[in-house]
């Protein structure tokens, strides 16, 4: 397979950088809650992160024709969200696709099913996301989809979301761009009231009542 240069960059670029500095869970609760990947999809090695824009990919199970067909796809800033159906017979990714989409500009990816060459993808530092492991190939007979809406963990995924993985232990959400001032608007309110619950428990603290 040749490589081909990194496509022209996904818009909102740096709306992403602000996303980038808050956590998961505070962006959770500036979206009502709603909008979180199920805490099965989980990071393949702790601290892998990512905020990108949403490239889908629909793949039937234990196949990953279309996966593979995405690559042409790719902008640079996107984060591959591939609906495997949460298969684990069979890994749709290992370390070659993963370094892949990486090289082709995407910052990260978000399978709701398997993965392989676990080590090997740490080592290179790529960010993924799955529901777990299984040295299983797959198969490349299709069908599939690329730059539809796809649901991965409960979530519906527009192309052009914006997705942010955190993989110190908060997990994906998935952010409309049409959310996206409200989110952030609602995202500094919440770390503001973080802050001040902390500054509580540190005057507690500090009076000796614990
Ligand atoms: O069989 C495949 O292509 C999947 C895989 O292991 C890889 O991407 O490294
Ligand atoms: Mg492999």
């Amino acid at each position: 397979m040749k490589l081909r240069a990194p496509a022209l960059a996904a818009p909102y670029g740096q709306l992403l950088d602000r996303f980038r500095a808050h956590s998961v869970a505070n962006l959770g609760d500036a979206l009502d809650r709603l909008n979180i990947v199920d805490g099965g999809i989980a990071p393949v090695w702790q601290g892998a992160k990512a905020v990108g824009t949403a490239l889908p990919v629909l793949t039937v199970a234990g196949d990953h024709k279309a996966v593979i067909a995405a690559l042409e796809r790719i902008r640079h800033g996107d984060i591959l969200v591939i609906n495997a159906f949460g298969h684990d017979g069979r890994a749709v990714i290992g370390d070659n696709l993963a370094q892949r989409f990486a090289a082709y500009g995407a910052v990260g990816t978000v399978v709701d099913g398997y993965v392989r060459d676990a080590a090997i993808i740490e080592g290179l530092g790529v960010p993924v996301f799955a529901r777990g492991l299984t040295p299983a190939g797959p198969f490349k007979n299709g069908p599939g989809a690329i730059g539809e809406p796809v649901a991965i963990g409960g979530v519906v995924v527009n192309p052009g979301d914006i997705v942010a993985a955190d993989g110190d232990g908060d997990g994906v959400i998935v952010i409309p761009p049409h959310r996206a001032q409200e989110a952030l608007t609602s995202v500094r309110e919440i770390v503001a009231r973080e802050a001040a619950l902390d500054a509580e428990v540190d005057a507690l603290r500090n009076a000796g009542v614990r």
